[in-house]
């Protein structure tokens, strides 16, 4: 099993700043190159990065001027970026490459998998963590921790592979039993409060008091378990009780990433979430009410962006 020695991160919004600094701490900055297209690293490196109030020393890299692959590779895009990520990063991803996304919603593993090879990909949650990019200064406190897993009945190896590395460098992560249930549970998170703090244009306080907000997240919680249900993924309200009590102990003036896409008129990831389960949910003759007035909700807005 060949260590992974190199690390490299494509992406610097807010988990991207975040895995870059842990990688450069552990690795040092040679081993952990943070790439996007040449336009970009040019402007990464004028402008320069902070993360908790401290300047970032990063190895911007020009993907198409590196020609060695990396042992490790890091999504943090928003979805929206995605296919010219993985187009950016192709020649990086050699027979050795693992992948990990930190992208939310439950379509990126399968994804990169088209792209590179399933056996590459590691599928991955990022939870728990409140995480605030304003220009380019990045804060962000808890830091949270990755979810990792392989679907049930693969080889663990490529599993264990990297939580060799995570054990080696003492990053924070945890192997759920099933990842893909992890996954839709983390679906159901996400629909539920990404989605209300965008339409209510709030923080995490609103989300945790009764009223509006909160019932509407909860609501939209309820709908992904049905549909889940539906997929055959167990999930229930113990997962929308669990959900919601991780939001309550966030920062109350954190954000999540959709209300800070709205924020910057940024068009937000709302087929990962109301778009996917519209379309389950139809698919199963389910009525998903709150999803859709969600959904229409944040059309209108991004209509007027
Ligand atoms: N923020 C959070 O707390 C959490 C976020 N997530 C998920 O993680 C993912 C990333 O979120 P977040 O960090 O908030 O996103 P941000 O919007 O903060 O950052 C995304 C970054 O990707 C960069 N980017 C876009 N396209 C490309 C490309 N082709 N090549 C290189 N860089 C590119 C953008 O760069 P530029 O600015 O230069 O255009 C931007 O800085 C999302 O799917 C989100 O849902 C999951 C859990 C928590
Ligand atoms: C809600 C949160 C922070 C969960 O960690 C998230 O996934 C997001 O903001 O997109």
């Amino acid at each position: 099993m060949k260590p992974i020695q190199t690390a490299g991160v494509i992406g610097l919004g807010s988990l991207g700043v975040l895995y870059a600094t842990l990688f450069t701490r552990a690795l040092g900055k040679e081993q952990v190159p943070v790439l996007a297209d040449g336009a970009r690293i040019a402007r990464y490196r004028k402008q320069g990065f902070w993360y908790n109030d401290a300047p970032c020393d990063f190895n911007y890299t020009d993907a198409a001027a590196r020609t060695e692959p990396v042992d490790l590779l890091l999504f943090a895009v928003k979805f929206g970026g995605l296919q010219n990520a993985i187009e950016t990063c192709r020649h990086l991803v050699g027979p050795d490459t693992l992948l990990i996304s930190v992208l939310n919603g439950i379509s990126s593993e399968e994804i990169l998998g088209d792209a590179f090879g399933p056996e590459h990909v590691v599928w991955c949650v990022a939870e728990r963590m409140a995480a605030k990019k304003e220009g380019n200064r990045v804060v962000c406190d808890p830091i949270g921790e990755l979810a990792v897993g392989v679907p049930a009945g693969e080889d663990t190896s490529r599993l264990q592979r990297l939580t060799a590395f995570f054990d080696s460098i003492g990053f924070p992560y945890v192997v759920p039993a099933d990842i893909r249930t992890h996954m839709w549970s983390k679906l159901l998170c996400n629909t539920g409060c990404n989605q209300a703090a965008l339409v209510f244009q709030c923080d995490y306080g609103p989300l945790q008091v009764p009223g509006k907000p909160r019932d509407t997240m909860i609501g939209a919680m309820r709908e992904v378990a049905a549909v889940a249900n539906a997929e055959g993924v167990p999930l229930s309200e113990k997962d929308v009780a669990a959900w919601v009590d991780i939001i309550d102990h966030l920062p109350s003036n954190g954000e999540t990433s959709m209300r800070q896409d709205g924020k910057n008129h940024r068009k937000s990831e709302v087929e990962l979430f109301a778009g996917i389960i519209r379309r389950l949910a139809a698919k199963h003759g389910i009525s998903v009410p709150v999803n859709d007035w969600l959904y229409q909700q944040i059309q209108e807005m991004e209509r007027n962006y």
